[in-house]
């Protein structure tokens, strides 16, 4: 059974991951390092599990192991539970999703949450569902939101003292983002927090719903007449908690819609970062990355704790790599802006940052405004860096406390995009806008980073020819590991980048690593399975890897006894 010291302790208590993020801060860091940049070379696949069956789309997984079982998401709302030891299968759930789900960037999952003896995820029809970890069965089921609206969801929901946190997708269906708490083992709602400005916070006290203060304190200050009714800023990458402030970080997606014309203002809380008190569902404080973004530049990417010295001095910071190419870091206090640095070659939005991290726009590469075309039917056209598909996106970054660096999975590209007249329909496509991606060179478009948070220095990089769009795993054996969508799991020397390890998992690999200890032996598993935004959305960049083939399955890991 899964505690919430289990959670707390998950970074180094080896023998299991229980948190998405390995430990609550995200950081993605595991202190193993019986597989190092000396022995990896030996590592050898131990076993290999499939998800089977024609449902073989984007398999964005993290997995857990608690117990010597593994618990893992796939496609279409998936759950398996498998021996960690052999491969076998435990248990399958299938959510019967129905027909009119509408996730906007594959049938993706991102991983469980863990808690006493039950696993929990979220589906693409906007449901919790707790289920017996030994068993399988459901245990309790709650709807989030009605996925009609546009809802989803596709992150790992996480927990904080007994409670279970999930955000919500459908940002490009003018749903409104928002965090929910429910009792992790009851399912029972505690409090309710959307992200746009505007609208009523909840709190259930005794099972009673009272009003918890209206999220930014009025509507209209920062929208214009009643767009934040359907204002987006999805809360759809879920979060990470940081104990030392007790904070919940979630990220908020774009507003809704994508033409900026339509809703002049910083349009909070959308592609923001926000700190929330996981007792009551307030706002602590937030940091908006893109204010009246115009480009579908999300803010939802992964806020990561770490300390750092400053002269002698502590600094309790946050980082965070946003899909509009600027890295952030932050004083995880109260929000305030410490630095902010380009982690892409190119930024054209933006000709940099202020010193309180606001963005000093190139308003010549906004979108036009249809309103003011000839026709009234498309705005001008302009060709932005990075594209809408950012800088970086979803895939989780790590931070490793001996190098003292991040690793970024990063990608360059940019867009063609100019807006449209649109006009909010429940359940319909809101973005009023048109796109194409580009590569910007033709050699590469994924760049994994090593950056340092001090300086806003790139200390080395490794160029892919396809985006990146898996999460980073860092370790004591001075090892970072990613997988690429040509299938390989790579291993780097943490300090130099150097390539040490690289095995061709059959599919593109768009999960996230992990690694954990059993009987004395280091394990990695990674999910492979190629898909994901890039291929729906990718528009020129879709067609040059177009020939990259789907999948769905588990890898496992470890080195020869010896
Ligand atoms: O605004 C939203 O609600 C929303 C949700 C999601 C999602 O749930 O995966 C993505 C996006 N936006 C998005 O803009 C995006 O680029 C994206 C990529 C992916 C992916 O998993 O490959 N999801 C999403
Ligand atoms: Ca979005």
């Amino acid at each position: 059974n899964v505690t919430d010291k289990d959670i707390l302790q998950d970074q180094s208590t080896v023998e299991d991951v229980v948190s998405n993020g390995l430990g609550p801060r995200g950081q993605r860091y595991s202190p193993l390092d019986k597989i190092n940049t000396n022995t990896v070379k030996d590592m050898r696949p131990v076993w290999s599990f499939s998800f089977g069956g024609e449902k073989q789309r984007g398999q964005e997984s993290q997995p857990m192991v608690k117990d010597g079982v593994m618990y893992v998401t796939a496609s279409y709302s998936r759950v398996f539970a498998v021996d960690t030891k052999t491969g076998d299968e435990l248990w399958q759930y299938d959510a019967r999703l129905p027909d009119g789900i509408m996730p906007c960037c594959d049938v993706i999952n991102r991983g469980v949450a863990l808690y006493d003896d039950l696993v929990i995820f979220g589906t693409l029809d906007a449901k919790l569902v707790a289920l017996d970890a030994k068993t399988g069965k459901v245990k309790w089921k709650k709807t989030v939101a009605d996925y009609k609206e546009g809802y989803s969801i596709t992150a790992a929901p996480m927990i904080v003292n007994g409670k279970v946190i999930t955000g919500v997708s459908g940002g490009e269906f003018g749903i409104v983002g928002k965090a929910e708490a429910y009792d992790a083992k009851t399912g029972k709602i505690l409090w309710s927090r959307p992200t746009v400005e505007g609208h009523m916070g909840y709190i259930w006290k005794d099972g009673k719903k009272v009003e918890n203060g209206i999220s930014g304190g009025k509507p209209g200050q920062t929208w214009p007449g009643d767009l934040w009714k359907s204002g987006g800023a999805a809360t759809w990458l879920g979060g990470t908690y940081d104990p030392d402030t007790n904070s919940v970080f979630i990220g908020t997606g774009n507003p809704a819609p994508w033409n900026s014309h339509m809703r002049p203002g910083d349009n909070l809380f959308s592609s923001s970062r926000l700190a929330i008190d996981p007792d009551t569902g307030k706002i602590k404080w937030h940091f908006q990355t893109t204010p009246h973004d115009g480009w579908d530049y999300d803010g939802v990417n992964e806020l990561i704790s770490f300390d750092y010295k400053d002269g002698g001095k502590t600094v309790k910071a946050a980082a965070t790599a946003d899909r509009n190419g600027f890295m952030y870091v932050l004083n995880r206090t109260n929000g305030d802006f410490i630095r902010g640095f380009p982690f892409v070659d190119e930024i054209t939005w933006a000709k940099g940052l202020d010193k309180n991290g606001r963005p000093i726009y190139n308003e010549e590469m906004r979108p036009g405004n249809p309103s003011a075309s000839e026709d009234g039917k498309k705005g001008s056209s302009v060709h932005a860096v990075p594209a809408f598909l950012g800088g970086k996106n979803w895939m989780p970054m790590a931070f490793s406390q001996d190098t003292g660096l991040f690793y970024v999975p990063s990608n360059e590209w940019g867009m063609d995009i100019w807006n449209e007249p649109t006009a909010y329909k429940k359940g319909a496509a809101y973005l009023g806008a048109g796109f194409t991606i580009k590569p910007l060179t033709d050699d590469h478009i994924g760049v994994l980073r090593a950056m340092d948070p001090k300086t806003g220095k790139e200390v080395w990089r490794y160029q892919n020819f396809s985006p990146l769009w898996g999460g980073v795993l860092a370790t004591a054996g001075n090892l970072v590991f990613i997988g690429t969508p040509e299938g390989y799991l790579k291993g780097f020397d943490a300090k130099t980048g150097e390539v040490k390890y690289q095995f061709n998992t059959g599919s593109g690999i768009v999960g996230s690593p992990i690694t954990w200890e059993q009987d004395g032996e280091q394990f990695i598993s990674v999910v492979s399975g190629w898909g994901g935004a890039v291929p729906l959305w990718g528009g020129e960049v879709a067609k040059r890897i177009k020939h990259l083939n789907q999948g769905g399955s588990i890898w496992t890991f470890k080195l020869p006894k010896s």
